[in-house]
């Protein structure tokens, strides 16, 4: 057995950005042991198992691997939870042995316990094979790509009666942040109806399944005839509403167009146009509020993050709150960086109001839309007449996994 020192390759201030730019984190100097099996071969280095299967090198941290320990002892298959107490595994251990046998990985650790591993199971959470990979596929677009790409709307009859009707709008609604269903009855029951085929309503100060009009019932600009440019709705919430639905049930009179942007689109073109400036609005915080002091209602809501969400690990942006209505005093930022906030912020406004971006939809009843209130702005032109809309946020968690459910990557 050869004696090897491990080093790390990089400093612990570097650890974040290697992640980001997949470069290896540790240095692997020599070789422990080896074993091999005919799909199969593994090496025991210092801290970690170098398993090449299908082609390619993984490596597991030992710890890791006593972790995610797929005994029964350590783990139930049924509900995916583990039994183990993390804290009880010794920092520096190492399985005493370690083989392969049919299509599977054991590790003997000291005490005795065995643990098996599939070796298609390792392939699919290495590092390795996920290290690419976004959490969320997305295809963004323009008016013109977005029309281009033709995207059917699902029907009524088979949306309420056929799971595929479902899962096929779920994967367009993935991909795109928006889709429609069209021949549904013109009523809130139905449209209620149509919501829970795929989640659950999330309930807001506006109420489960609401239905405005421009009465000014409430203090919200929404309650009017004007114009409303594009913007995410509920940015005031520390988690921001994930879907909106929008059935149209009535207009008789002109306008009040929907306006729908990509807002992912926008913000990728400012990222590749000027790195720095998505940076600010990925980093500087910005506070949305929504006070109502009525009679009915009385609401002091708050959310403050920056307006361009992205994963630390890998950039890949998730939220984007953005509404100028809506967006609270800036009273968190120093003044130099207020300025280039705001430069930030123009360049972004910029992009979001390109006529090429705009999607403009007449809802008209029977066509419900749902859009990705994460993603995909919304708007409207003013309007005459008497205009009629009801809908409901939903609960993002319920819509995704019904996605996942369906074997869609959500
Ligand atoms: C959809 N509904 C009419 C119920 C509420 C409208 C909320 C509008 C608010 N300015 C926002 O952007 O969050
Ligand atoms: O009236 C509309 O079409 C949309 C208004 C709006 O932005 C909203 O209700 O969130
Ligand atoms: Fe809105």
């Amino acid at each position: 057995m050869l004696h090897r020192i491990l080093r790390p390759a990089l400093k612990q201030a570097q650890l974040l950005s290697a992640i980001k730019n997949k470069q290896p984190l540790w240095r692997h100097e020599t070789l422990v042991s080896a074993s091999s099996a005919c799909d199969a071969t593994i090496r025991s280095l210092e801290d970690c198992l170098e398993v090449n299967y299908g082609g390619a090198p993984m490596w597991f941290d030992y710890v890791w691997l006593r972790d995610h320990c797929r005994s029964d002892a350590s783990y139930n298959s049924s509900t995916n939870q583990r039994n183990l107490d993390t804290a009880s595994i010794d920092l520096s251990i190492r399985p005493d042995n370690t083989t392969v046998q049919d299509g599977h990985l054991v590790l003997t650790w000291p005490g005795g316990h065995v643990s098996k591993y599939s070796l298609s199971w390792l392939a699919e959470n290495s590092y390795e094979k996920n290290k690419q990979s976004t959490i969320q596929p997305r295809i963004l677009w323009n008016s013109d790509t977005y029309k281009k790409a033709n995207i059917p709307s699902a029907k009524w009859k088979s949306f309420m009666s056929c799971d595929d009707e479902v899962k096929n709008f779920l994967q367009n609604y993935l991909l795109y942040g928006i889709a429609f269903v069209d021949d549904v009855p013109a009523t809130v029951e139905a449209t209620e109806a149509v919501t829970q085929r795929v989640s659950l309503i999330r309930e807001t100060t506006y109420g489960r399944m609401w239905c405005f009009t421009s009465d000014f019932s409430r203090g919200d600009s929404a309650y009017s005839q004007l114009g409303l440019d594009r913007h995410t709705d509920t940015s005031y919430f520390q988690e921001p509403c994930g879907i909106q639905v929008f059935h149209c049930l009535k207009h008789e009179g002109t306008g009040g167009r929907t306006l729908l942007v990509d807002g992912f689109y926008a913000a990728e073109k400012v990222r590749q146009q000027s790195p720095e400036n998505f940076e600010l609005l990925a980093k500087v915080p910005i506070r949305h509020e929504y006070i109502e002091k009525s009679e009915n209602h009385r609401n002091h809501m708050t959310g403050i993050g920056p307006v361009l969400n992205v994963y630390p690990w890998n950039d890949e942006m998730y939220l984007i709150r953005y509404n100028n209505y809506d967006r609270s005093v800036i009273n968190i930022v120093p003044h130099d960086l207020v300025r280039r906030w705001y430069v930030a912020h123009r360049e972004l406004t910029n992009e979001l109001r390109r006529p090429e971006n705009e999607l403009w939809v007449k809802l008209t009843p029977g066509k419900v839309i749902f859009i990705d209130n994460w993603r995909v702005m919304h708007g409207r032109d003013s309007f005459t007449g008497l205009r009629q809309l009801c809908g409901c946020y939903l609960t993002r968690d319920d819509v995704l996994s019904s996605a996942r459910v369906f074997g869609l990557q959500a």
